[in-house]
């Protein structure tokens, strides 16, 4: 049962629901399976032995998906007393009386593994072992735990999180003290929790604080908090190197992974890397110690640095919309539909001008329906060909625009189940480029009907063009450029009347306004703890238990001799 070169670690029999089982501990998994006659371990609890040789009906977790291990102190024997109060003048009959539980010496520990559900939600799954004596018990936990602490799991020991209480419904504290906490305590890992009490409190934080105590940074909020977490920790990589931001220098990337527990209005992020915003399946992926690399653009106007994204940068509907809904946070993620019904109906169109460079790979481009899947082999395979991709020239488009965006990623979220641009890579160093030119409303809503569904044909519309790029540049005309109408008028109308010329840019859910942009992507410049979204139909080698989880969802590890 145990793969090639998974050594035993450690053995014996433990009873699983009253069933005696073996139970084996290799170096990458923990297996129990029915003990059949004459094949008892109960003497041995030795690391020797052979693997065993599995059947179905055997259950084979990764150690990776292991969320914790812990002593069951059992309470036994029941011995009612009376009060041991003296000198009191209350009646006897009327005084308390206690029960006291005699602590049984523990014969029992449980592992708390990893369940998949639907829609790749993740909860936490108990099972119970119960050995013959303390002795055993103890033994088992230490060797789960030494085998949890293998620095090659790459699972942290201790975090610092930021909870932003203004974000999405306001409800991250909530969040934090009911779901993320309780699981961070079972899993032993310390927490450093700091509730921010202003815009900008994580950055000015991370600027300062002692990084190399702990093994990741977390925020509990939505894209803006982990867009903040992110400048903040590549600015201070920037400092320490001494390096100044220009557009020729490549950014460095931070040593510490970063986890967004899900709690703001949109939570593209999250979604997008997770396949769900839930505060529980985030906290697993970190616990565990799930990581995967995602793509960073820098942003400049002309020489100036403004900040790094890695969801969506959009001009125009999406700018217009974010600046709108920002009278109105105190509706919650509500202020998006609002605002965005609102800019729907003022199908506004800005003047500019897009220039970019193609991914000069051919294999890959924003229609082709290759979706990024957990372990997908285009964004490891970009890790190490970016050097070897060509420069590709430019290419410019002008026009009139109703929106220019770039999504680094899928943007997956509630309202789009698979994304603005469900084709996008979390870590292949480009960005999908949509240019949605000049159109009606209806024109519009198709589109974006569309982008509400899971058929993935957003771009097939005449007005939209959608390319994937690695660097771009956006510039604004003035009204009168290009337009020979309104250079013929004898005079321009008066300013207070003119509609204005430039929308802003929607950066990650903030607010950009210098119109003239140029963005550049750097490829898997940032590490998360997630692992991208599993697919659950045709599994693939890293997430072998998901398969189960479709033929056996009650019970999703594998099953050794093969699936239902
Ligand atoms: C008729 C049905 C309409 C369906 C519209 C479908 C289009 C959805 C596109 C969504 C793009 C989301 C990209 C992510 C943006 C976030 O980074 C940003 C900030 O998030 P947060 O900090 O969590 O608030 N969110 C937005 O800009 C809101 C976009 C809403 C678009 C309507
Ligand atoms: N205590 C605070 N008060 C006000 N704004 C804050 C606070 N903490 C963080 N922020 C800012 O709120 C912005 C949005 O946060 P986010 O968690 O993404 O919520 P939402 O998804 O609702 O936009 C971030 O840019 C962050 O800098
Ligand atoms: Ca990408």
């Amino acid at each position: 049962m145990a793969e090639c070169g998974d050594d035993v670690v450690f053995q014996s029999s433990l009873d699983i629901n009253k069933k005696t089982h073996q139970v084996q501990l290799t170096r990458r998994h923990l297996t129990w399976d029915l003990a059949s006659p004459g094949k008892s371990l109960r003497q041995t609890g030795s690391p020797s032995s052979q693997p065993f040789i599995g059947h179905s009906g055997c259950k084979h977790v990764p150690l990776q998906e292991i969320i914790a291990v812990n002593l069951e102190r059992s309470l036994g024997k029941v011995s009612p007393f009376k009060s041991a109060k003296k000198n009191t003048s209350t009646p006897l009959k009327e005084s308390p009386i206690y029960i006291e539980l005699q602590p049984l010496h523990p014969v029992s520990f449980s592992v708390h593994v990893v369940k998949r559900c639907p829609n790749h939600k993740w909860k936490k799954k108990k099972v119970t072992f119960f050995c013959q004596g303390e002795n055993l018990c103890r033994t088992w936990v230490e060797k789960i735990e030494e085998a949890l602490s293998n620095p090659a799991l790459k699972r942290p020991r201790s975090l610092l999180v930021f909870i932003n209480p203004f974000g999405g419904k306001r409800r991250a504290p909530r969040v934090f003290e009911e779901t993320v906490s309780p699981l961070m305590e079972l899993a032993k890992i310390r927490t450093h929790v700091i509730t921010t009490t202003h815009a900008g409190h994580a950055k000015e934080v991370i600027t300062k604080y002692d990084l190399q105590s702990v093994d990741g940074v977390v925020c509990v909020g939505g894209d803006g908090m982990f867009t903040e977490l992110l400048n903040g920790l590549i600015d201070r990589k920037m400092l320490e190197a001494g390096k100044i931001q220009t557009p020729s220098e490549q950014p460095i990337s931070p040593d510490l992974r970063v986890g967004i527990i899900p709690a703001g209005s949109t939570d593209a992020i999250c979604f997008s890397t997770t396949g769900i915003n839930d505060p529980m399946t985030s906290a697993i992926h970190m616990i565990i110690g799930d990581s995967t690399a995602i793509d960073v653009c820098s942003i400049y106007s002309g020489d100036q640095f403004l900040r790094y994204s890695s969801s969506m940068l959009a001009y125009g509907y999406y700018g217009d919309m974010l600046k709108d809904s920002e009278n109105n946070r105190w509706m919650g993620p509500k202020r998006y539909q609002v605002a965005g019904a609102k800019k729907f109906l003022a199908n506004k169109s800005y003047e500019g001008e897009v220039s970019f460079k193609l991914a000069s790979s051919a294999d890959t481009n924003p229609k082709d329906k290759m979706m990024c899947n957990s372990g997908c082999n285009i964004c490891a395979m970009s890790q190490f060909s970016q050097e070897e991709k060509g420069p590709d020239s430019w290419h410019t488009v002008r026009g009139k625009f109703l929106a220019v965006a770039s999504f680094t990623m899928s943007c997956r979220c509630l309202i789009s189940p698979i994304g603005p641009s469900p084709y996008c890579h979390l870590g292949d160093g480009t960005s999908d480029l949509l240019l949605i030119q000049q159109c009606s409303r209806i024109q519009f809503l198709r589109h974006l009907y569309r982008c509400s569904t899971t058929n993935g044909n957003q771009f097939d519309l005449p007005f939209i063009k959608v390319f994937r790029v690695r660097e771009w540049s956006f510039s604004v005309q003035t009204d009168t450029e290009g337009d020979t109408d309104l250079q013929s008028q004898p005079s321009p109308p008066p300013r207070e009347s003119r509609a204005p010329t430039h929308s802003v840019w929607n950066c990650d859910g903030e607010i950009i306004t210098s119109p003239n942009l140029n963005i550049r992507v750097h490829c898997q410049l940032i590490s998360l703890f997630a692992r991208g979204i599993e697919d659950m139909e045709s599994p693939t080698p890293q997430s072998c238990a998901s398969c189960c989880n479709v033929c056996d969802p009650e019970d999703n590890y594998k099953s050794i001799g093969g699936h239902t």
